[in-house]
């Protein structure tokens, strides 16, 4: 697809996973995600800090269907909308964030926990404008990127979520847009402070190994309608043979030599 147009040679021969299109392995990676979390192999640090998160509402721009997921985008020109601490040395910028969901309930979650997939993933993407000058090169960088994971679970409705279900037909399609100009995404982050941490990379092209990534421990919950609105949404323009958004998932990753760090006891 027009993606890979984008992609060094050296990607563009590698086996692509039919569910989803990103290469399975990428030649020297070390650190790619996603990781399948083992609860007991995860260690305690007492070092770690809590993270601190303070988002502006008013930063928030629009959500649009990029044809991989559907992202929320924000204006990320100040530190408007920021987080600091957990494993972090700096602070970052919110920059988007999307979703990540399987065709049924079964699978959907880009990380597992003890092998267990949820049916969504959320990922709050922020990048470090303390040390880099632009978003582009941060994503390059191996402390560029800070991404907050938030497990989805059926459950109750959620009505902070409602308000971005309540948008999606209009982003039915790859490369349609629309205004969204002000939501507090802490509304989909769980109060409960504990979270694992560990450094890997993008789950999708270029997946660079530059991502600190932030996993919250609990779940935040949302009903079937919910879940049913992400898997209406296509992968497909227009005027294309539709194929709806669902899998947009990559295949977990080897942990090679990598510890998580948990946040609790
Ligand atoms: C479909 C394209 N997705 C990526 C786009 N960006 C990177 C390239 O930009 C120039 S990004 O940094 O916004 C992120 S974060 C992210 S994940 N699933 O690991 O959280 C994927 C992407
Ligand atoms: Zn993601």
């Amino acid at each position: 697809s027009h993606v890979w147009c984008d992609l060094p040679d050296s990607l563009h021969r590698l086996p692509v996973h039919p569910l989803w299109q990103s290469p399975l392995t990428i030649p020297g990676g070390t650190r790619q995600s996603p990781i399948n979390i083992q609860w007991r192999d995860s260690v305690y640090d007492p070092f770690l800090k809590p993270l601190k998160i303070s988002y502006d509402p008013t930063t928030c721009l629009h959500i649009w269907n990029n044809g991989y997921s559907f992202l929320v985008e924000f204006d990320d020109s100040a530190d408007r909308s920021i987080i600091v601490g957990g494993p972090l040395e700096n602070q970052y910028r919110l920059k988007q964030f999307h979703f990540h969901w399987g065709a049924i309930n079964e699978w959907g979650s880009e990380h597992t926990v003890d092998s267990k997939f949820y049916p969504a993933e959320l990922h709050l993407v922020h990048w470090n404008a303390v040390v880099y000058p632009t978003f582009e090169e941060a994503v390059m960088e191996g402390n560029g990127l800070a991404v907050i994971g938030v497990f989805l679970k059926l459950g109750a409705h959620h009505e902070g979520l409602q308000t971005l279900v309540d948008a999606l037909p209009a982003v039915k399609h790859k490369d349609t847009v629309i205004e969204f100009d002000v939501f507090d995404p802490s509304c989909l982050i769980p109060s409960c402070p504990d979270y694992w941490t560990y450094a890997g990379s993008l789950t999708t092209p270029p997946l660079t190994e530059s991502v600190t990534w932030i996993i919250k421990k609990k779940p935040i919950e949302v009903d079937e309608n919910q879940l049913e609105a992400f898997r209406m949404l296509l992968f497909t323009s227009d005027g294309e043979e539709e194929k709806r958004m669902v899998d947009n998932f990559r295949p977990l990753q080897p942990l090679m030599n990598r510890t998580v760090r948990s946040s609790f006891q």
